[in-house]
C-alpha cells in the first residue's frame, strides 16, 4: 500500500501500454475499464459484484452526487467509499460535461456555471473551485478538472474559445485543488478534432502540470473514424509517463482502438446501460435477449465466459426474465456485460505485456461476427 498516487509504465507494444497506477485505496491495472457508478452506485450491481468482475476503480458522476444527496450529506457520513461501501479507488468526474447534456436554464460565464436541477429545478452552481470542493468532499481518489466539453459538430472559432476556457478553468481547479497527497488532479485536453487546437491545450495543461491527462471531448457524434483520427495524433501529445484517460468511451473496439493508440483508461455506460435494455457484449459480437429466437435455447449467452450468468442461467431463462421485466434480468445481463469489458481489458494487459498486441487484436475482430450471434 502507498500514501502516495504515482503510474508506473510496465510494457509497451507499438503504441499500447500496460501499467499501474497506485493509490492509497488500491493499485489500478491499465489499460483499465471503469464501470459508470453514477448516484452511488453501479446500477444492478451489489460493490462486491462490481469487484468480481475485475473492476479496479469505479466513476461517480459529481452532478447527480452534488445534487442528490448532496456532497455535504455524503461528507457528514464520511465520503462516497464509506457511503457505497466501495473501498477501491473511485474517479469522480467534475459535473461540467452532465451540467451541459442534463440540466436546464443553464447560464454560463467566465466564472462558472448556474443551473436548474434536472431532478426538481432548484438552483445550483459549478465553477472550478466548486467543483474541486465538492469532489473533496466526496473523498474521490482521482478528481477531475472543471471545463467545458463542446458538442460537435462545432466551428473553429466554437471549438478555440470553448478550450482556451477550459485551460483557463484547469489554472483555477489546479489552484483550488490545493495539497492532497495520494490524490490526484487530471487535466483534461479540448480541441475537438482540430489537431492544432489539440496541440494548443495539451500545452496549456502540461505548462500547469497534472497527475493525469485525459482526453476529453470525443465521443460526442464525431463517429469512430473521426475518433480515431484524432486518437493517431492527441494522447503522444500528453506526457508518457502520466496516465491518459479517453473520457466517455466506448464500444468494445472502440476501447481496442483506443488502447492500440496509447489510451491507459475508459470509462462507458454502455455495458450497465445496455444491459438493462437486454444488449448483450460476447467475444463473438452482440446480442439482443429480448429477440424471440432466444426463448427456446438453453445454451448459455457464451460458453466461454466465466460469470454467473453464463455459468448458471440460459438464453431461454435470460430472454423469460428479461421479456418479464424482472430485476434479476438487469443483475445479470448487467454483471455479464461488465465481466466481458473487464476480460477484454485483461486480455489487452496480457497481450501488451507479451508483445503480441497485434495478434490479439487481429484475434478479437476475427471472432466477432457481423449482426447478431
Ligand atoms: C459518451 N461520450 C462522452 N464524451 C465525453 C466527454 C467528456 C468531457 O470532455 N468532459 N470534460 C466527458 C464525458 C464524456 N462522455
Amino acid at each position: 500500500m502507498t500514501t502516495r498516487f504515482s503510474f508506473q509504465l510496465g510494457a509497451t507494444d507499438g503504441k499500447a501500454r500496460s501499467g499501474v497506477i497506485d493509490t492509497p485505496r488500491g493499485a489500478i491495472r491499465t489499460p483499465a475499464f471503469m464501470p459508470v457508478g453514477t448516484a452511488a452506485t453501479v446500477k444492478a450491481m451489489m460493490p462486491e459484484s462490481v469487484a468480481a468482475t475485475g473492476a479496479d476503480i469505479l466513476l461517480g458522476n459529481t452532478y447527480h452526487l452534488m445534487l442528490r444527496p448532496t456532497a455535504e450529506r455524503i461528507d457528514r457520513l464520511g465520503g462516497l467509499h464509506r457511503f457505497m461501501n466501495w473501498s477501491k479507488p473511485i474517479l469522480t468526474d467534475s459535473g461540467g460535461f452532465q451540467v451541459m447534456s442534463l440540466a436546464s436554464l443553464r447560464k454560463l460565464t467566465e466564472e462558472g456555471v448556474t443551473f436548474k436541477s434536472h431532478i426538481d429545478g432548484s438552483k445550483h452552481h459549478l465553477s472550478p473551485e466548486r467543483s474541486m470542493e465538492i469532489q473533496r468532499l466526496l473523498g474521490s481518489d482521482i478528481v477531475m478538472c472543471f471545463d467545458e466539453c463542446p458538442a460537435l459538430p462545432a466551428d473553429r472559432d466554437r471549438i478555440a474559445a470553448s478550450m482556451r476556457l477550459s485551460m483557463r478553468w484547469a489554472a483555477r481547479s489546479r489552484e483550488a485543488f490545493g495539497d492532497r497527497p495520494g490524490h490526484a488532479l487530471f487535466g483534461i485536453q479540448q480541441g475537438g478534432l482540430e489537431r492544432d487546437m489539440r496541440e494548443e491545450s495539451a500545452e496549456a495543461l502540461k505548462a500547469i502540470g497534472f497527475e493525469g491527462y485525459a482526453i476529453g471531448g470525443l465521443a460526442v457524434g464525431e463517429g469512430q473514424e473521426a475518433m480515431f483520427e484524432c486518437l493517431d495524433y492527441a494522447p503522444e501529445m500528453l506526457p508518457v509517463d502520466r496516465p491518459r484517460y479517453l473520457m466517455g468511451v466506448g464500444k468494445p473496439d472502440d476501447i481496442v482502438g483506443a488502447v492500440k493508440r496509447g489510451v491507459d483508461m475508459m470509462d462507458c455506460v454502455l455495458p450497465s446501460r445496455s444491459g438493462r435494455t437486454g444488449q448483450v457484449f460476447t467475444r463473438h459480437g452482440v446480442l439482443n435477449i429480448k429477440n424471440a429466437r432466444h426463448q427456446d435455447d438453453p445454451r448459455p449467452l457464451d460458453e466461454q465466459c466465466t460469470c454467473p450468468a453464463c455459468r448458471n442461467y440460459s438464453r431461454a431463462y435470460l430472454h423469460h426474465v428479461f421479456r418479464s421485466q424482472e430485476i434479476i434480468s438487469s443483475m445479470l445481463l448487467t454483471w455479464h456485460n461488465l465481466h466481458y469489458f473487464q476480460e477484454l481489458m485483461q486480455g489487452m494487459r496480457e497481450a501488451i505485456g507479451g508483445g503480441r498486441f497485434d495478434a490479439w487484436e487481429a484475434e478479437f475482430h476475427a471472432q466477432r461476427a457481423e449482426g447478431d450471434i
